[in-house]
C-alpha cells in the first residue's frame, strides 16, 4: 500500500488541499498551454456574453483538474456544482442534478468515465440542446416529459479519456490534456504552499521535495507537510537533511518512487523476468486495483523511463534494474 496515499483521505487532508487551491488562472502554476487555451475560451465567452463551451480535463490524479473546474466557476463569476461519475448510477441521479441547474452555472463531473450508460445518454442531450426527457410514472402508463434547461457549462474530469465514448467526448468544445509538472514548476507550487503555511522555507529543501513528487502538485504538497511534521517533532530546521530524513521515513526514494511503484517494478523484474506482462496481471500480483496501477503507477514509471509499453505488455528498462540494484543478467 502507498505510504503517502494518492487521494486525500481524511477531512484534514481535504481541508488542507482546499486552502491551497489557486483561485484564478494567474495563481495556477505551470500547464502553460492549457492555461492559455482556457483563458482564451473564457474571455471569448465573456466578450460574447454567453456561457463558455463544455470543457473536458484529462490527466492523472492530483494535477489540478478539480482546481481548474473551480477556477472556471470563479473566472466566470458563477456557482460550481460538484458531482462525480460514480454518483450518477442511473438517469434519475443526473436528472435530479440537471433539473435544478440555473443559468450559467458550472457543473463539475469528476471521474466522468465512471457514469452509468443511461446517465451518459441523458448528458449528451443536455450538453447539446439543453434539454432532457424525464420519465414520469411507471410501467405502461410511463410518459416521457421534455424539460428545457438553462444554458450551463459542464466541466468533466477524467483520468482515462480513452474510456469515454466518442459521442460524449465530442460534446466538449475543448479538451485540456494535463501533463506532469517539471521539478521547477513543482518547486514554484511548493514555494506558494510554504508561503501560505508560513513555513519560512525556500530553495534547496523545496527542490529536494519537488524532485521526489512524481510530477504531481498534490503529492508535492503532501510531502511538504510530512517534512514540516518531521522538522517540528525533531525541532529541526526545514532544510535539505530534514527533507531527506522525512522522505526516507515515508518510503519515498530519491526518484520519487513509493512502495507501490517499487512493488510493481520488482514484480515485473523478479516475477515476470522483466516482462512483457499485462498491466492488469501486474496489479493482481501486487494486490492493487488495476485502475490505480493503470492511472497512477504506470504513467509515472513510463515517464520516468523505468518501464516501457510494448504491444505485448509492459517491460522493465535497464534503468529499472539499475534503480532497484538488480543485475539485468537475471533476465
Ligand atoms: N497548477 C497548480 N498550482 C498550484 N497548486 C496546484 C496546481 N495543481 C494542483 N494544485 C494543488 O494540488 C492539489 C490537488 O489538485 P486537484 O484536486 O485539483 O487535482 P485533481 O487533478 O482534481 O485530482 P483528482 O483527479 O485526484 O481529484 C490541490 O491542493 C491544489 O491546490
Amino acid at each position: 500500500m502507498n505510504a503517502i496515499p494518492e487521494h486525500p483521505e481524511s477531512d484534514t487532508e481535504l481541508e488542507f488541499e482546499s486552502t491551497l487551491r489557486p483561485r484564478n488562472l494567474r495563481e495556477f502554476v505551470g500547464q502553460e498551454k492549457v492555461r492559455t487555451q482556457l483563458d482564451l475560451l473564457l474571455r471569448a465567452a465573456r466578450l460574447q456574453g454567453r456561457t463558455p463551451d463544455h470543457i473536458l480535463l484529462a490527466g492523472p490524479p492530483g494535477l489540478g483538474k478539480t482546481t481548474l473546474a473551480m477556477i472556471v466557476a470563479e473566472e466566470t463569476g458563477q456557482a460550481l456544482r460538484l458531482t462525480s461519475g460514480p454518483a450518477l448510477q442511473n438517469a434519475g441521479d443526473l436528472a435530479a442534478v440537471l433539473s435544478s441547474m440555473t443559468e450559467g452555472e458550472v457543473l463539475f463531473i469528476d471521474e466522468i468515465h465512471r457514469m452509468a450508460r443511461t446517465a451518459e445518454e441523458m448528458l449528451y442531450l443536455a450538453m447539446e440542446d439543453f434539454r432532457i426527457d424525464i420519465m414520469v410514472g411507471k410501467g405502461a402508463g410511463a410518459q416521457s416529459v421534455p424539460l428545457d434547461l438553462p444554458p450551463f457549462t459542464v466541466v468533466g474530469a477524467t483520468t482515462r479519456a480513452g474510456l469515454l465514448p466518442a459521442p460524449l467526448r465530442d460534446r466538449f468544445g475543448f479538451t485540456a490534456h494535463l501533463e506532469f509538472y517539471s521539478d521547477a514548476e513543482l518547486e514554484r507550487v511548493l514555494e506558494r504552499t510554504a508561503r501560505l503555511l508560513e513555513l519560512g522555507a525556500s530553495g534547496a529543501p523545496l527542490a529536494e521535495i519537488a524532485s521526489r513528487s512524481r510530477g504531481t502538485p498534490r503529492i508535492a504538497n503532501r510531502l511538504l507537510r510530512r517534512v514540516r511534521d518531521w522538522a517540528l517533532v525533531h525541532q529541526a530546521e526545514l532544510d535539505t537533511p530534514s527533507a531527506q530524513a522525512a522522505l526516507e521515513l515515508y518510503d519515498v526514494d530519491a526518484r520519487g518512487l513509493d512502495r507501490l511503484d517499487r512493488a510493481v517494478l520488482e514484480a515485473l523484474i523478479l516475477r515476470f523476468s522483466g516482462g512483457p506482462v499485462g498491466v492488469r496481471t501486474l496489479a493482481v500480483t501486487v494486490g492493487e486495483e488495476a485502475e490505480t496501477v493503470e492511472a497512477v503507477v504506470e504513467p509515472f514509471l513510463v515517464r520516468s523511463g523505468l518501464i516501457a509499453r510494448t504491444q505485448r505488455g509492459r517491460i522493465a528498462t535497464l534503468e529499472a534494474y539499475d534503480h532497484l540494484g538488480i543485475a539485468p543478467t537475471s533476465r
